[in-house]
């Protein structure tokens, strides 16, 4: 079953659009969903939650559109955004009073355990916070209704390394429950080989890959070498080719090239630079 699917999502915000955006979330998974900046992460992810309207296309959640059942599909997503979006002079405790209001499930024993948890204090207000702690509120304000969804949308940009592992280190608690899933936003690539399983990778307002993680870093490889040796690997094997700094560099499918071509392991964030700035043909 997938959580997430979205078919031929349309938007269109002054000279911006999403063009057709389709893929899928399965249950039980992480997807990363990647691309530079403007590349229309936040206007679907904001499509997603019913925040901006669609044009044309059809958003299902669980099952349901998103349009049609907005509040029974909500009690089950947790969302967390770039920053805490909440007035800068409440606390953690007066949030969880105001939480109480907004979701018929919200447990506050569980909320408090994941303050002290995350070494969140209860009574500092959020403009007293670091950046990194105001994401560890953001996130336990995101969990204490117990979602089964989560959809973050860069949620650790601008955080350091350290901060950044304990925060991925808490959405792989969340999926020890095989039945829960994540949406993943982020520009920053190793937080997303670390945690995703599948990759979306979006561009411009388009979708130009959504695949397993384990299919792009085993399946792939990068051939770098002359044009004249390049145009030797066979044309079915070749996803994208780019100029490298010594001649040509290939993203080819492993299996469909001979063991003479030296292959490299690519990373995630080699292939999505072949996908964005590499041409499908040879030269
Ligand atoms: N309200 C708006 N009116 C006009 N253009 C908009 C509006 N909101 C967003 N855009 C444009 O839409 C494009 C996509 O923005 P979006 O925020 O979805 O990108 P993103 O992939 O989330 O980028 P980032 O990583 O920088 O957050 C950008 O060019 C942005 O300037």
């Amino acid at each position: 079953m997938n959580v997430i699917e979205i078919h031929d999502l349309h938007k269109s915000l002054g000279n911006f659009s999403l063009k057709d955006v389709s893929f899928a979330v399965p249950q039980g998974t992480v997807m990363g969903f990647v691309g530079e900046n403007g590349a229309g992460k936040s206007t679907t992810i904001k499509c997603m939650l019913n925040l901006l309207k669609k044009q044309y296309g059809e958003i299902l959640l669980f099952g349901k559109d998103i349009v049609e059942h907005e509040l029974s599909i909500k009690n089950d997503i947790g969302v967390v955004f770039d920053d805490l979006y909440v007035p800068e002079t409440l606390n953690a405790t007066q949030l969880d009073k105001i939480m109480k209001k907004f979701f018929k499930t919200w447990d506050s024993s569980y909320y408090f355990e994941r303050l002290v948890q995350f070494n969140v204090p209860k009574r500092k207000k959020v403009k007293e916070l670091s950046r990194g702690m105001r994401m560890k509120l953001s996130i336990a304000l995101a969990l204490s209704h117990h979602p089964k969804l989560l959809i973050l949308d860069e949620p650790t940009s601008g955080l350091d390394p350290i901060i950044r592992d304990e925060i991925l280190d808490l959405f792989l608690e969340f999926m020890q429950d095989e039945t829960h899933s994540i949406l993943f936003s982020s520009h920053i690539t190793s937080d997303l080989e670390k945690i995703a399983d599948y990759i979306t990778l979006i561009h411009n307002g388009e979708i130009l890959l959504s695949e397993s993680k384990d299919v792009l870093l085993y399946e792939y490889g990068i051939f770098k070498g002359s044009n004249e040796e390049v145009n030797d690997l066979p044309e079915h094997a070749i996803i994208r080719t780019r100029n490298g700094t010594f001649g040509m560099e290939a993203l080819v499918l492993k299996n469909e090239v001979n063991q003479a071509f030296k292959l490299e392991k690519p990373s995630i964030e080699d292939i999505l630079l072949f996908y964005v700035k590499g041409r499908v043909e040879r030269w």
